[in-house]
């Protein structure tokens, strides 16, 4: 029986940021940004480029106070960052002085000072061996590619056993077959340990066979949910059928035909009548196959469609 908790297990309401300008008044980035996650979710955010997806994944981390609104995780309102949420940005910073072991233990030693030596390094070894690092625990950053870099950085991450895993673009600088790897190497991850996930991504392919929603963010400023697109594919994924299913190139234009209003149309608010019948016809087809189990969109506040 799933909790009223966790069906709402991350709850952002109307979530609003305003950048001070020095020579007019301050820039409303955010505003009025609604979204709930069940425990467990995997949402993508994508929108265009500076309309606030950062900004956005920056206040549900805690790291960048909000203007106004609210978020909470597991029925609590953050005010800052805690070890209940975890962040991966597009470059792990991982530090130079230490081995890869020793980058995920920084993290595991504060998050378990009661363990033992030998629990905290099974942890490290068990996340480290699962992003595929098992033989590279010694090599030092400069020793490593920017793709095995940033597995470290996920490793380091999910070790904490965060309730909330925040990726912001995590895959941005690297090149697409190290992209798919790492893809694959998160979405096994995800698979396994269920970790209530926001992944923000320019990609629209890397959303769909990633994520359980698609939220799509309208442009800026003043960007909020335009819609929501729930990802029918059962877990565990693999690519090949992701990309086979009936369903996939209807999910990909409803993104792209959101996107492309969102260019080209004056009124970027929220729902236009290209991407609404691209939705719908998604919609039909859905209904047609078997969902994804364990999602009731009447739990959700945000169902298919939403503005
Ligand atoms: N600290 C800040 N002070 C002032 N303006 C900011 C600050 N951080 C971000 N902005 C502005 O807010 C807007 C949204 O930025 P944000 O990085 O959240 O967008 P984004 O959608 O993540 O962009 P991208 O996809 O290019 O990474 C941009 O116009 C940016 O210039």
């Amino acid at each position: 029986m799933t909790s009223y908790h966790d069906k709402r297990f991350v709850e952002i309401f109307q979530l609003t940021k305003a950048y001070p300008n020095r020579y007019a008044d301050d820039v409303k980035v955010v505003d009025g940004f609604d979204l709930v996650m069940q425990r467990g979710d995997v949402v993508s955010v994508i929108g265009h480029s500076g309309c606030g997806k950062s900004t956005v994944l920056t206040m549900l981390a805690g790291l960048n106070p909000a203007t106004s609104g609210s978020i909470a995780v597991n029925g609590r309102e953050i005010d800052g960052p805690g070890p209940d949420r975890a962040v991966v940005f597009q470059s792990p910073c991982l530090l130079p002085w230490l081995t890869t072991l020793g980058n995920v233990m920084l993290g595991v030693e504060k998050v378990y000072p009661h363990g033992s030596k030998t629990q905290r390094r099974q942890i490290c070894e068990h996340y480290l061996a699962a992003v595929g690092l098992a033989d590279s625990m010694h090599k030092y950053p400069r020793e490593m590619s920017g793709g095995m870099q940033q597995r470290v950085g996920i490793a380091r991450a999910i070790a904490l056993k965060p309730q909330v895993l925040l990726l912001d673009e995590p895959f941005g600088r690297l090149d697409s077959l190290t992209r798919m790897e790492l893809q694959d190497v998160v979405l096994r991850v995800l698979d396994t340990d269920r970790i209530t996930t926001m992944i923000i991504t320019h990609d629209v392919d890397e959303a769909i066979y990633i994520s359980d929603r698609v939220c799509m963010m309208t442009s800026g400023p003043r960007a909020h949910v335009g819609q929501i697109l729930e990802i029918p594919f059962a877990r565990p994924r693999q690519r090949a059928d992701v990309l086979e299913h009936p369903l996939y190139y209807d999910l990909r234009g409803c993104l792209i035909s959101f996107l492309e209003q969102q260019d080209h149309s004056d009124d970027k608010s929220g729902v236009h009548d290209d991407a609404s019948a691209t939705m719908q016809r998604v919609e039909a087809l859905y209904d047609t196959t078997h969902g994804r189990v364990g999602v009731d969109a009447a739990d959700l506040a945000l169902p298919v469609g939403a503005a």
